[in-house]
């Protein structure tokens, strides 16, 4: 080779993941960084660009991008792909790291062939080629190689099987061409191809590559028909729901009472050990009870999110989008805002942020304004707590768990005040004229078989998540708290408990009459202030305040479960449920909201619609309650 002609390899370089949704390009990027981006079995997990470094060499960046099929593009999620591509971000990527779906070649090559147009050099990873060769399909690597000119590897990037030669194929392309790619003339070379001759080319090619053509399984077929089925497919998703907070009661309960007990003999220890006075306090009634009340609830936390993980993995997920379309287009919906509003059960942060894949402005916003109602994780241990304290744990109908179906019911509650508000916002647009239907065209990936290491690495990094925060965030808030409840002291003489005095105590009380109409007590609005930095917070909050006010050593042995059950009264409780099924208080959600819209205007009306109809209903369920019970 003439060496003269060879590119200098400086070395720093920046590579960007292209492909189709669904190839596998976020889990080739966390193999190649070292990363945990999120990765699922369905098309637009990835929204949005991310940045890291291959872990063989830090000089070297990677863009994981959002799966695209053409550079000529018009939803946000892709449009983002070609911008990073045209340097429209700062650098021009060096390189493309191309991954294609190779059970799905046709849907890749389109852009293949854009990319050659526009010569930059490119490494190709024939992904998923396990799944590929499993399913009898033959590819000739080395013939699309010839065709596209350009590097073909096939990889299994799930098992990094062919990953680091990616790797080296990457590091060996020659670098510094981007510089000379202008971005008008690029767009313009891209304007100017005919999408007929791509078409034929694209089949062209694949004639000559692909030996056989991929049939998929009869079990396949015979799955898809069940699940899809307008009956048999609701039945079998309704069962999965039902099953899912069955198990978040049921499995979880031992493990839990064994963490309660480790906490209560944690602060009768402390207590015991550690002479009286301000430090043993704030251990016991600040530290210990405020963290301990929280991490209480990481057993049920953990299944919920082991089965929503199993899920997303195994390709079950679209199918139910597309089971749920119809319903969701009465609601002015469509199957799109499915997975921006399934996520919202984990997160809406994360779900506000997927709703770019919605090409409607009008629907992309009313997801965006009705996530928050679907109950995230964060509202778990809010429920289960008041469960635990007003719903008797008893079996019902010989199979089902009353907390288990109360918990059922909230999330319900949830879903239909989604429903209904989407609707009515429907209705209000349409006097406006301007509701437009797009029917919903979703590729539906393969089922596949969850994958054991990722669902586990997955869950880890979750469950550290959910440690990190109850020892940072909710560890901070509840030593705040418990300074706020404890100075200033009571003075000499004084006949009403300590907390009365205190700062917070002052605060709680003047609060209290705004919330009187809901039947909350000034210890819960103490609570909800600290609250507003993340929900779990919430309930570490009850657990200071109250084993502060209780003032003795076994108040952590007095657990919140008891205290809320003979303080509150069943009317406060279940108001206190309704207003958290809709409150917004959650200031990341609120800035992912501002962020997404891009509009104050727009974050405040959310917020404040938000507010306005927690506020409603929990009157609403505490007027009626009350007079009930
Ligand atoms: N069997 C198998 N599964 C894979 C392979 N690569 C990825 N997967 C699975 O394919 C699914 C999609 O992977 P992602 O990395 O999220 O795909 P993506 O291209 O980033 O998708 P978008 O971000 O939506 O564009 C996940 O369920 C992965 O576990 C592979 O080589 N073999
Ligand atoms: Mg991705």
């Amino acid at each position: 080779m003439d060496t003269a002609a060879q590119p200098s390899h400086s070395k720093a370089a920046t590579f960007a993941l292209l492909g189709a949704p669904n190839c596998g390009k976020t889990v080739l990027f966390n193999g190649l960084t070292g990363a945990h981006a999120k990765v699922a079995n369905y098309a637009g997990v990835t929204v949005d660009r991310r940045e890291g470094r291959f872990t063989s060499d830090r000089e070297v960046r990677l863009i994981d991008l959002p799966g695209t099929y053409s550079l000529r593009t018009t939803s946000p999620d892709e449009a983002v792909a070609r911008d990073v591509l045209l340097g429209k971000y700062g650098v021009c990527p060096d390189g493309i790291i191309a991954v294609a779906d190779a059970t799905n070649l046709r849907m890749t090559l389109r852009m293949m062939l854009e990319l050659k147009t526009l010569g930059l050099p490119m490494v190709i990873s024939l992904n998923l080629s396990d799944v590929a060769r499993s399913r009898g399909l033959k590819i000739d690597a080395k013939k699309l190689s010839e065709l596209l000119g350009a590097t073909v590897l096939e990889t299994v990037a799930i098992s990094r099987s062919g990953v680091m030669a990616v790797e080296k194929a990457a590091l060996a392309m020659p670098r510094g061409q981007t510089a000379r790619l202008d971005p008008a003339e690029a767009e313009r070379k891209l304007e100017a191809l005919d999408s007929n001759a791509l078409y034929e080319q694209v089949e062209d090619i694949l004639s000559q590559v692909v030996q056989t053509e991929l049939t998929l399984p009869a079990w396949h077929r015979r799955l898809d028909n069940i699940v899809m089925h307008p009956f048999w497919g609701m039945l079998i998703l309704l069962t999965i729901l039902l099953l899912v907070f069955q198990a978040v009661y049921t499995w979880a309960q031992p493990v839990m009472d064994s963490i309660q007990g480790l906490f209560d003999s944690l602060g009768e220890w402390v207590g015991a050990t550690l002479p009286q006075g301000l430090l043993s306090d704030l251990l016991v009634n600040g530290v210990i009870a405020g963290t301990g009340s929280v991490l209480v609830f990481l057993p049920q936390i953990t299944i919920l999110f082991a089965f929503i993980l199993l899920l997303e993995d195994s390709g079950y997920l679209p199918r139910a989008a597309f089971l749920l379309d119809n319903l969701l287009s009465r609601t002015g919906l469509s199957g799109r805002a499915f997975i921006p509003l399934l996520s919202s059960f984990a997160c809406a942060v994360p779900a506000v942020m997927s709703a770019r894949t919605i090409q409607d402005p009008r629907e992309r916003l009313v997801t965006i304004a009705i996530a928050p109602m679907l109950t995230c994780s964060a509202r778990l241990p809010i429920y289960a707590l008041i469960i635990a304290a007003v719903i008797p744990n008893q079996t019902v109908w010989g199979v089902f768990n009353l907390q288990g179906l109360t918990l059922f019911a909230l999330y319900l509650a949830g879903i239909l005040s989604a429903a209904l508000t989407a609707w009515v916002l429907k209705w209000m647009a349409r006097s406006k004229g301007n509701v437009q239907q797009f029917p919903l065209l979703m590729e539906l990936p393969t089922f596949r078989m969850p994958n054991f290491r990722h669902i586990i690495t997955s869950l880890w990094d979750r469950v550290k998540a959910f440690l990190v925060r109850a020892g940072t965030v909710i560890f901070s808030v509840s030593v705040v708290l418990w300074a706020l409840t404890s100075f200033p002291s009571a003075p000499e003489g004084a006949t009403g408990a300590a907390i009365d005095y205190s700062l917070a105590g002052m605060l709680g009380h003047l609060i209290q009459p705004i919330f009187a109409p809901l039947g909350f007590t000034w210890q819960m609005c103490i609570a909800m202030v600290p609250g507003i930095a993340a929900r779990e917070v919430v309930v570490a909050a009850l657990g200071t305040v109250y084993a502060v006010g209780a003032g003795s050593e076994d108040a952590v042995s007095n657990a919140l479960i008891p205290i809320v059950h003979n303080n509150w009264g069943i009317a406060t409780a279940f108001s206190f449920l309704a207003w958290y099924v809709y409150a917004p208080m959650c200031a990341s959600t609120l800035a992912v909201i501002r962020r997404e819209t891009k509009s104050a205007r727009t974050t405040f009306l959310i917020t404040f619609g938000l507010l306005a109809l927690a506020y409603v209903m929990a009157m609403i369920v505490y007027q009626i309650t009350s007079r009930i019970f």
